[in-house]
Parts: C-alpha cells; structure tokens; sequence
C-alpha cells in the first residue's frame, strides 16, 4: 500500500503529518509513505530526519486579505499543481493524507483531481486558509475541534477526531513524574511555558508571580523562559529578590525537553493556546490559564481557547490583558479550591482525545479499502 502525506511551513502543520506518517507505517508495515512538501521548508529538514522519503514542489502561500502578491502565489500553486500531479501519477498512492499549510493546498488538490482518495486534518479551531479551500473536494476532513465544523460547507464529511500527540505524553506516570521533578507529597506544581520560543509576555508576568509565591512549601514553580530570553529573565530575578535558576520551590529552564515528563507532574499550566499544547491538557485532564498568543494567523490561538473556557477547562487571559498581578489572582482561585480545580480537570479530560492517532488512521484504512 502507498500513501502520500503533505503538510508544512510549520512545525505546527509537520509534527502531526509526520505522527500520522508513522501511525501508518505501524499499522502497514510493508507501506511506502512519500512526504511531499516545500523546497526549503522546515518539512525539507524535519522529514528526513524523521526518516521518511521527501519530494518536494514549488509553492508560495496566500495571504488572507488581496494584495498583488496573490498573483504570484496562484502562479507558483499553479505550477506547484502541475509538480504534485507528476509525482502522484508515478507514486500511484492509495491515500493522500494532508494537514494544511500551503504546500498542502496544490498536493491534495492535483489527487482530488486525479480520483485519489483524499483526507485532511485541521488542527485549529478556526481552520486555515488552505484546509478550508480544499474541504469541499475532498473525501474526509478530521478536526481537532468540533468548532471547526461551521467554517467548512455542510456537504464536507467532517470528523472530529483530535489531535495525535507524542506517545510519551500518554504514557508518563504522574507519580514517577513528581519524584525525578522533587516535587514535595502535596504540594501544587504550577507549569508555565509560552510556545516553543518563549513569550516574553508570559515571561514578564511571571517574575511577579514567582515574586508573590516564593517560599512556599505547598507550591511548586516549573518555568520554562524560552531559549532567547533565558539570560535576560535570570537578569530580572535579583531585583525581585529571587535567586536563580533554583529558589527553592521555583525551577527556571530556558526549554523543556521532557516536557511529557512535566505535564505529567502538573497541576495547572500557564502557556499558550497552540493546538498541539492544548491537545496535550487535554489528554492529561490538566487545567490551565491559557493566554493566546495575539499574532497567531486569524487569531485563532484565541479561538482554540475559547474552545476549553467554554468547557470550564480552562481561564483565559488576552495578552494584551495580562499582568503578574491579574496572573497572580488567578492561580490563587484556582489552588485554593480544590473542587474547582477538580471539576477544571475533569471538564479538560473530557475534552481529550486520546485515541486521536488510531481515529485518524482508521478514516485513512476506510478510505484506502473504497
Ligand atoms: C505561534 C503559532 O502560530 N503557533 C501555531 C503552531 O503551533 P506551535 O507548533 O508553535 O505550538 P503548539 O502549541 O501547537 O506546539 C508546541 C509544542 O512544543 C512543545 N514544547 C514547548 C515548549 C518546551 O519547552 N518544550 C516543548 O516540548 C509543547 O509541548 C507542544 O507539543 O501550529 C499550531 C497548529 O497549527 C497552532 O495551533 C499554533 O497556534
């Protein structure tokens, strides 16, 4: 069996295309996965460490709003098109599998065309711009998020099956967890991190956080500044009478490379609203405040947010709201009620999806068999 996958720009389009990639590698052992994506992309590093064949095209994206640079982009999508017709025509795959960026858009579009059987995976709440123009030709579209469902046309086969997430982030023992962290018996591990750079945002409201909650013995501090700004945030710590990157009860990393490790161990989370992120809470049931990053296309870290507030999974603070002071607030809301952290957790586990991966994979082996 042969399948195509295809998706990139970012790391937030790649790691879910490479996740399904390996999800049907195991489940087909014998199957060849070509990964078609943009020369120069980020997908043209990752892919091949990852381990998988790379093809790639010629793309540039659109913007949302009109601007003479479209004319250009439907030109390269046009030839782009005409590059992703070839190589499926001499791949010959069952499936193409797509998970947006505009690389995605000309790759689905040239096997719709050729009768290949196709399916694409959204992961944000308000979908991108590529998904949402192939919706109408293809044979599945999965989300992450049943709020996704109103922006594609009501004869688009949607499913809602989540997001895949890293198997260790399912895997992790929570008691195991707290013990390598030294995470005292009954103490709150906070866990607060922005995107995988940082935020500086998040980064300036929390040296007033870790401020007001230095020394305390029932709460633990995790925080992770991003690579870029570590030195400065460790800068800033003196001045708030902390000491660093160790003060007692409060850790400062510049990047988590176990994080599963650490979701594990948490109690809430303060971070971002990327999907990826927040489909990590949600498998583990961990309540957050989660602050949207603002520039994020469309705003729609906002709208992924909004999906787990409306649940009572989560508190939401607009970046341009936030302050250590309001951060502050409302940690303390949420530690010093443990039912209310409790029916937190339980509204973001319900939310989880867990078997995302199998979900999605078993969608493609329908799609592959008709
Ligand atoms: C800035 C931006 O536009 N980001 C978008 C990008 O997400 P992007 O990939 O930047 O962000 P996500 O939240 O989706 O993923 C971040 C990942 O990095 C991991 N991590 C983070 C920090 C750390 O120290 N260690 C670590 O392992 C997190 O656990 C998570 O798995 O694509 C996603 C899917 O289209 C979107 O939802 C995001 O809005």
């Amino acid at each position: 069996m042969r399948f195509v996958v295809t998706g990139g720009g970012t790391g937030g389009h790649i790691y879910p295309a490479l996740a399904i990639a390996r999800g049907l590698k195991e489940k087909y052992p014998g199957a060849e996965i070509l990964y078609i994506g943009r020369a120069g992309g980020l997908e043209a590093d990752l892919v091949p460490r990852a381990g998988f064949p790379f093809r790639s095209i010629q793309v540039a994206g659109l913007k949302r709003r009109p601007t003479p640079a479209n004319l250009l982009a439907v030109w390269q999508a046009g030839r782009g098109l005409l590059m992703a017709r070839r190589i499926l025509k001499e791949f010959k795959p069952a499936v193409v599998v797509g998970t947006g960026g505009y690389v995605c858009g000309p790759v689905v579009l040239a096997a719709a065309l050729q009768g290949i059987a196709t399916l694409i995976h959204e992961q944000n709440a308000l979908p991108g711009l590529t998904n949402r123009l192939l919706a109408p030709l293809v044979d599945c579209v999965a989300l992450t998020f049943a709020e996704g469902r109103r922006y594609f046309p009501r004869r688009a086969r949607l499913t809602v099956t989540g997001l895949p997430v890293r198997p260790e982030v399912l895997s992790c023992c929570r008691e195991e967890a707290r013990r390598v962290l030294g995470i005292p018996p009954g103490a709150r591990m906070i866990l607060s991190f922005g995107g995988s750079q940082g935020a500086a945002s998040i980064n300036k409201a929390m040296v007033e956080v870790l401020q007001a909650f230095a020394g305390r013995t029932d709460m633990c501090f995790l925080h992770v500044t991003g690579p870029a700004h570590y030195q400065d945030f460790l800068n800033h710590l003196p001045e708030r009478g902390l000491g660093a990157p160790e003060n007692g009860n409060i850790t400062i990393v510049p990047y988590l490379y176990d994080m599963p490790r650490a979701l594990a161990a948490a109690d809430v989370a303060v971070c971002r609203a990327g999907a990826a992120t927040l489909a990590e809470l949600t498998v583990l049931g961990l309540p957050a405040v989660l602050i949207p990053y603002p520039f994020a296309s469309g705003n729609h870290q906002e709208f992924n947010a909004r999906s787990l507030e409306k649940k009572g999974a989560a508190l939401v603070i607009k970046d341009r709201e936030l302050s250590g002071q309001l951060l502050t607030r409302c940690l303390e809301v949420i530690l010093s009620r443990p039912e209310k952290l409790a029916a937190m957790a339980g509204a973001c586990r319900s939310l989880g999806r867990p078997r995302a991966l199998q979900d999605i994979l078993d969608l493609v082996a329908e799609l592959a068999g008709a």
